[in-house]
């Protein structure tokens, strides 16, 4: 049967992509040393869409952290450019906020509420009040409503995380930067965090961009994963990893995906392109799915 013109706009409107939130065009970085350039990354591209779980996902040195850094408006492109709802990135904002590894990111000096609160205070959009319920709010939407008065030195490495996470969700950003977060926790730990992050985005459908150099991470985290080759970081390619979650692991659709990723990350380019992801039930290149629920 022929479909009406409503189904026929429907399809259309189901395969057209949705604007981009965040995009990077051709982005070339570089660091001047003292005695030479160093090229972090070359002509890279990629679009992030609202909701997405973006992975950054590549082998130590391939400029990972710089496309974040980039993206967060703290170092500028060679060539090629950010835009943030199409508007150029030229610095850092409180759009863009962004999480790192758990080292010092929390001010000892001040109880895990002072510190949430401190950050909404230094981005002068709320009083004092409005700033003190939001940071309540958040805490306690990660599990510290009962360490508001806590000291940093008093908790353990996932909890610092989870005020660094709540400080970030706090500043209710456009975009959530998370640079390696849990990669200096225990395995345990990180399996909460991962879990934790997973139920986070669950409920406030926040768009996150995430490094990682874990294969098993990137596939339990991430909806769309963009894979960069060793250093200088080019885009090797991009996949929907959405079918995958915190039960997936050692599945065997999970166990084909982690290998193809370690092929398509490790191998020479040319060999890359003979394979095909349909064979691969695990992970789909390339065509934009939006994310879902994890559960
Ligand atoms: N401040 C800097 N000055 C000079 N070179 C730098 C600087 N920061 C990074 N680089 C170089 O740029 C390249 C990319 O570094 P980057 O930290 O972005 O990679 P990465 O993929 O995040 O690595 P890792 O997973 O080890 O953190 C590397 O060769 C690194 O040595």
């Amino acid at each position: 049967m022929e479909p009406t013109p409503s189904q026929r706009g429907d399809t259309l409107q189901s395969a057209r992509l949705p604007e981009a939130l965040l995009r990077a065009q051709q982005v070339n970085l570089q660091y001047q040393t003292d005695k030479a350039i160093v090229q972090a990354t070359r002509d890279v591209s990629f679009s992030i869409y609202k909701g997405d779980r973006f992975i950054l996902l590549g082998p130590s040195g391939c400029g990972k952290s710089s496309l974040l850094k980039a993206a967060a408006g703290f170092i500028k492109p060679r060539s090629g450019s950010f835009t943030l709802n199409g508007k150029a990135i030229s610095g850092p904002g409180p759009d863009r906020v962004v999480v790192f590894q758990e080292f010092d990111q929390l001010a000892p000096w001040k109880t895990v509420l002072q510190n949430v609160v401190f950050a909404l205070r230094a981005s002068r959009t709320l009083n004092k009040v409005q700033a003190k319920e939001r940071a309540e709010h958040y805490l306690h939407r990660v599990g510290l409503g009962r360490f508001l008065h806590a000291y940093p030195h008093t908790l353990s490495g996932g909890m610092k995380q989870r005020v660094a996470i709540a400080r970030a969700l706090a500043m209710e950003p456009a975009i959530l930067l998370m640079d390696e977060p849990f990669a200096a926790l225990d395995a345990l730990t990180r399996r909460k965090m991962q879990e934790e992050l997973l139920q986070l985005w669950d409920e406030t459908r926040v768009t996150l961009m995430f490094v990682t150099h874990s294969i098993e991470e990137a596939l339990i985290l991430g909806n769309r994963i963009l894979l960069l080759s060793p250093h200088p970081g080019q885009v090797r390619a991009e996949l929907n990893s959405h079918q995958f979650n915190m039960d997936s692991a050692g599945s065997e659709a999970f166990q084909a995906a982690t290998q193809r990723i370690h092929r398509l990350l490790f191998e020479e380019a040319e060999a890359v392109t003979t394979e095909h992801a349909s064979n691969h039930p695990g992970i789909t290149e390339s065509a934009y799915e939006p994310a879902q629920s994890t559960y």
